[in-house]
């Protein structure tokens, strides 16, 4: 019925004219600027490359090869990057003038679905913030229904959204009583002075709900035999000796139903769900993207509203009116009915001043997102998106969909079971052709990438006040482990059939698709890197000179491509609001990465495609271990395990070290200044950019310094690089 609604809504004429508007769109006035850069970077570009052909026939040598690799991978992602500059969009909605097309009793029904896999690794009390952070929406409560994917498999994730229904009948009347910003429970009594009648009742029972979890998890168990509620003893009684974690039967329980349970001062409460779907240990399960597959078909059984809304289970809601901010765009008489998904943006709450590990990402966030907005829409990031059910169901003018088998059964719940089931997917196009897509780590940009590709669009919402606030890793490790699963899982798309090259072409717009290779490819960055890393180092470490010297009219175009490339990606920064500080961390983490994370994303490709290993998803741990987070809100780097992912970035932190004073020593005695000072500025900045590292191995002593392991490893490697070149020269 409200599906009707919506698709009638779509097929207005249209340009339905609105006293107010609900959504606008403006293009950037700095289209221009960057169309101009364009042209000119790319004449710069097509001089390089042609000096490097020249020198290629005129002084063939390992040396002129490799430099050529170097900037033809480097000139291919620079041309993959400029869609994002050519037609960046601005967009604003409008809540306040909803009610000229609908009244709340018209809103479209939601769900929300949130994903958890590890009660360790992602502890309840936060997820269940998160949770609760949503129940409390300012939306009709009989529309709402929050469903919790439990991958885990866990019944202390059970009993703790046990305790969570309870408290939410008093939680969710006090937020809507005193209008709430911070409907996180948590983060409410943080930062939250005010002091109404209730507030120190609540609190009490917030954290009574607390320590009952946590006695639970520390013991890890549930004694069943404490517990009087006979529906709860059943539902855990599921737990039988036989259930693990990889293996067991689906459990759905319902713990909050909107025509039953009602909250404390007598209003229907919103449906709340606990889905953990069958696990067997010879079915894949597809991680995320298949647990969100199994929720759509769940949730089809249950309450099948119209619109979805994806969430990880630290993204709790920031702004309780986020979902009108996103009707704004859905209801809009005038909606592009090939419209998918809504995206906001990922924001966090505990990035450091300086962003040292560039976990803001202000890249992907602010710059990338506004450009491939103006090019039919940006790729979804996993999380804080509303998407359209249809959109994951059929191409855009097949608007039922082509799962709809018939609700013939009266038991929703019976069925919703069935469509749990592993073998359920067996012969059908679930992961292929609908749904999230299976196949790579990265379910969202490459589900998002294949119904673009069938025609679906997206946009963003970027509101000031953000609307949801997740969490990222504090310790360089985590981040840089976190990372390297992301860029292998965005090789496996970039290299596969339905690659953004070849598929992408032809069926979305080119620009758009030239975008989603640049997001894809961008393991690829760890060529150019290396071999600027190590060639200049290791040949002014044998005196030899390799680029033009500064008298040389070549020079200038060396220092423009340097200088206009690094000037740039300054401004673009600046322009999206961020600071010469957060560009510094950024600058540096992508040489960072270049030589950790892109590399090994690269071998873990490798590997996966050769057969030799099968790929993992590692759910990222969101436990804040305090003095982690002490030291990383203070700016310094955490290093602290041995690692290869440290030992190769190392590596290059010695080598270019190294070839830095010798080079000075050099200039100093014979005095070459001229020929050598290209290579001794790309030494010294990798050594100025390095710095964080030698500290980590020279100056520091705390938990987090580089362990004396790694540093051990890291100057055999490097004896051991230096010693081949030389050899090999
Ligand atoms: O088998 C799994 C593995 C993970 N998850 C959930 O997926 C979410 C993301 O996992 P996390 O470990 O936090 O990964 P991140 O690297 O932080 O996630 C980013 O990258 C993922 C892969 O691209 C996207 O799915 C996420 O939305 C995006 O935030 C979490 O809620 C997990 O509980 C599952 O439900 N089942
Ligand atoms: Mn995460």
């Amino acid at each position: 019925m409200v599906r009707d609604k919506l698709a009638y809504r779509s097929s207005l004429s249209q340009n339905t004219m609105l006293k107010a508007p609900l959504n606008t769109k403006r293009a950037s006035p700095t289209r221009w600027f960057n169309r101009l850069y364009t042209v000119v970077y790319a004449v710069a570009i097509f001089a390089l490359i042609y000096r490097h052909c020249c020198n290629l026939i005129n002084s063939p040598s390992f040396t002129t090869i490799f430099l050529l690799v170097a900037d033809l991978v480097l000139a291919f992602l620079w041309v993959a990057w400029q869609p994002f500059f050519l037609n960046p969009v601005h967009r604003e909605v409008f809540p306040e003038n909803l009610p000229q097309v609908a009244k709340e009793s018209d809103y479209p029904r939601l769900d929300v679905f949130v994903c958890t896999a590890d009660p360790f690794k992602e502890p309840p009390i936060g997820v269940l913030n998160t949770v609760l952070s949503l129940l409390a929406y300012d939306y009709p409560t009989e529309k709402l229904s929050v469903y919790l994917s439990d991958d885990g498999g866990s019944q202390l994730t059970l009993f703790a959204f046990m305790e969570t229904a309870k408290f939410a009948k008093h939680w969710l009347p006090y937020c809507k009583k005193y209008n709430i910003m911070d409907r996180s429970p948590e983060v409410y009594f943080e930062n939250d002075l005010s002091l109404f009648p209730e507030t120190s009742e609540i609190q009490t029972m917030y954290e009574n709900m607390k320590a009952t979890i946590k006695d639970v998890m520390d013991r890890g168990t549930i004694d069943i035999d404490q517990i009087n509620d006979e529906r709860a003893i059943k539902a855990l009684r599921k737990w039988t000796n036989e259930f693990t974690r990889h293996q067991h039967p689906t459990v759905i329980e319902v713990l909050l139903k909107n025509d039953e349970d009602k909250d404390v001062t007598g209003h229907y409460m919103p449906n709340l769900f606990y889905v953990a779907r069958e696990k067997n240990k010879a079915t894949p399960h597809h991680f995320k993207a298949g647990a969100i597959n199994a929720l759509l078909r769940v949730s089809a059984k249950l309450t099948n509203a119209p619109i979805f809304l994806i969430l990880d289970c630290d993204m709790y809601s920031n702004d309780p009116k986020t979902p009108l901010r996103m009707l704004c765009h859905f209801l809009d008489p005038n909606v592009d009915p090939k419209l998918a998904f809504v995206q906001f943006p990922q924001r966090f709450y505990n990035i450091n001043n300086n962003d040292t590990y560039c976990t803001q990402h202000v890249l992907e966030n602010q710059i990338c997102s506004v450009g491939m907005d103006g090019l039919d829409g940006m790729s979804f990031m996993g999380t804080n998106a509303f998407f359209k059910r249809d959109a994951l169901l059929g191409k855009p003018n097949e608007p039922q969909g082509i799962w709809n088998e018939p609700n013939d059964s009266k038991d929703g719940l019976a069925l919703a079971h069935h469509v749990a089931d592993c073998s359920y997917e067996d012969n059908t196009k679930w992961g292929s052709e609908i749904g999230f897509r299976y196949g790579t780590l990265v379910e969202d940009a490459y589900t998002s990438f294949r119904i673009q590709c069938l025609g679906w669009k997206s946009v963003v919402c970027k509101p000031t006040r953000a609307a949801f606030l997740g969490n990222m890793p504090v310790a360089l490790h985590d981040f840089l482990s976190q990372a390297r699963r992301w860029y292998m899982g965005l090789l496996q798309i970039a290299l596969c059939k339905f690659s953004p090259l070849t598929f992408g072409m032809k069926y979305m717009n080119p620009l758009q698709a030239l975008c989603c290779a640049y997001i894809d490819f961008r393991a690829f960055w760890s060529i150019p890197i290396i071999i600027y890393a190590f060639l200049p180092q290791l040949t002014l470490l044998n005196s030899s000179a390799i680029f033009p010297k500064v008298s040389d009219p070549w020079f200038s175009l060396y220092a423009f491509l340097f200088l206009a490339a690094y000037g740039k990606s300054l401004l673009d920064y600046v322009v999206a609001g961020s600071t010469f500080r957060k560009w510094w961390s950024y600058q540096r983490m992508w040489l960072i990465f270049g030589c950790s994370t892109y590399l090994f994303s690269f071998f873990d490709w490798l590997v996966t495609s050769l057969g030799m290993s099968t790929f993992e998803f590692n759910v990222t741990s969101k436990v804040l271990d305090t003095e982690l987070n002490k030291r990383y809100q203070q700016g310094v780097f955490t290093f602290g395990v041995d690692s290869p992912l440290f030992v190769s970035l190392s590596i290059v932190a010695i080598v270019n070290l190294f070839a830095f004073l010798v080079g000075i020593k050099q200039v100093l005695i014979n005095g070459r200044f001229e020929e050598l000072f290209g290579q001794l500025f790309i030494a010294g900045f990798g050594v100025v950019n390095g710095w964080p590292i030698y500290e980590g191995m020279v100056l520091r002593s705390d938990k987090g310094k580089m362990p004396a392991k790694t540093t051990l490893k890291s100057v055999c490697g490097a004896l051991i690089i230096y010693w081949v070149f030389s050899s090999a020269c």
